[in-house]
């Protein structure tokens, strides 16, 4: 059999930390419509979906929970991928008229909004009326110009600009060929589209036909220390998630969607949480243009810091960058100033040549 481990996508790269407590409270799905839901997708897979799972809401908004004990190593859900949505999806009077250069996430939002303008007369409507409204998603494309300038220093700033423009790009793309379909498909504004684009950044798996919707495991919330997660199994064509721990029930069952930062969390999923263990902070530096040493100093930060493993186009800080993921200390984990920053802070306030050569010494 072979598997493949599914991320939940990302839009592009980001760190930073801040802490923000629990988001408002959702507003809730009707009961009827989310007990409902499983029966209906079982209904159109003609197979089991799931024996052990029930839909509910939690602070999280819709949830899964254990309806019955789970044991560790337990399959606990299979979605076949011909249930999944993917931009494959898009009408085929749409798809030849756009351009390459528009991005998984924006085609697989246009489906959805084709799905959602058709309403009860769309095969998905069960599916779409169950997705949270805009107004329950705290995702920083989504905060005001106070809310943002709280996090103006912090990279996940530059991040959200960066996302905002590119879904604006993509909407300038789609729109137009959309346009003489309106008849057919409805219309569809800016807001709409940004709506649609945050929920497929914030619930669609990397997959073979690039992106995929995977209903009822999109029900899923995350646990970072969880170490089940959506698998792909190309064999038996389907997405499956194995439990990996007991459960009893009436609990939530939680994955881990991947291995995120908090910054990243609260950019494409807009949730952090209180204890991340694959927490980091990108710290930017820069070096003033009168200091004599500016040259030496920069060459050695970027010789010895690692700058971000990927680069999100368009970001300022990645050249002068690095991440600082764990802080420890002869005391233990999380206390204490991290090494790499006393080197910078040292680098920094160096005001001889031969003060930058001993901070190799001492520190790299
Ligand atoms: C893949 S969906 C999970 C289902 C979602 N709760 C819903 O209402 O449809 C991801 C979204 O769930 C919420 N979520 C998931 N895990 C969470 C957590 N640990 N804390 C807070 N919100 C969470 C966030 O709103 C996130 O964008």
């Amino acid at each position: 059999m072979s598997f493949r481990v599914a991320t939940l996508r990302r839009w592009s790269l980001h760190t930073v930390v801040f802490n923000f407590s629990s988001s408002p409270s959702p507003q809730f799905q009707s009961h009827s419509v989310l007990h409902n839901f499983l029966p209906w997708l079982e209904n159109k897979a003609s197979s089991t979906i799931s024996s052990s799972l029930s839909i509910s809401n939690s602070s999280y908004g819709n949830s899964l929970f254990a309806s019955k004990s789970i044991q560790t190593g337990d399959c606990i859900l299979q979605v076949p991928y011909s249930l999944q949505l993917t931009p494959d999806n898009l009408p085929p009077e749409i798809k030849p008229f756009i351009s390459e250069d528009v991005g998984n996430i924006a085609k697989l939002a246009t489906v959805l909004l084709i799905h959602k303008n058709l309403g009860q007369d769309s095969e998905w409507h069960p599916y779409i009326s169950c997705l949270p409204p805009q107004a329950e998603m705290h995702n920083t494309i989504f905060w005001n110009e106070s809310e943002l300038e709280m996090i103006r220093q912090s990279s996940v700033y530059q991040e959200t600009i960066y996302q905002k423009s590119q879904i604006e790009k993509d909407f300038l793309e789609i729109k137009p060929v959309f346009q003489p379909f309106c008849q057919s498909f409805g219309d569809f504004t800016w807001k709409d589209f940004m709506h649609a684009c945050t929920l497929v950044g914030s619930r669609a798996w990397g997959s073979t036909k690039g992106l995929s919707l995977i209903p009822f495991a999109d029900f899923l919330n995350h646990d970072g220390i969880s170490e089940a997660i959506v698998m792909s199994d190309d064999d038996n064509k389907c997405s499956e998630v194995f439990s990996d721990r007991d459960y009893v029930p009436g609990e939530q069952v939680l994955i881990r969607y991947g291995k995120f930062s908090n910054a990243t969390l609260m950019l494409d999923f807009g949730f952090t949480i209180p204890y991340n263990i694959y927490d980091q902070v990108q710290i930017q530096y820069d070096i003033p243009k009168y200091d004599p040493l500016r040259h030496t100093k920069l060459e050695l930060l970027q010789q010895y810091f690692v700058p971000p493993t990927k680069d999100a186009k368009g970001s300022k800080y990645s050249v002068n960058s690095f991440a600082i993921k764990e802080v420890k200390s002869a005391g233990g984990k999380g206390k204490g100033v991290p090494q790499s920053l006393r080197a910078l802070a040292r680098v920094l306030s160096c005001t001889t040549l031969q003060g930058v050569k001993n901070t190799i010494f001492d520190f790299f």
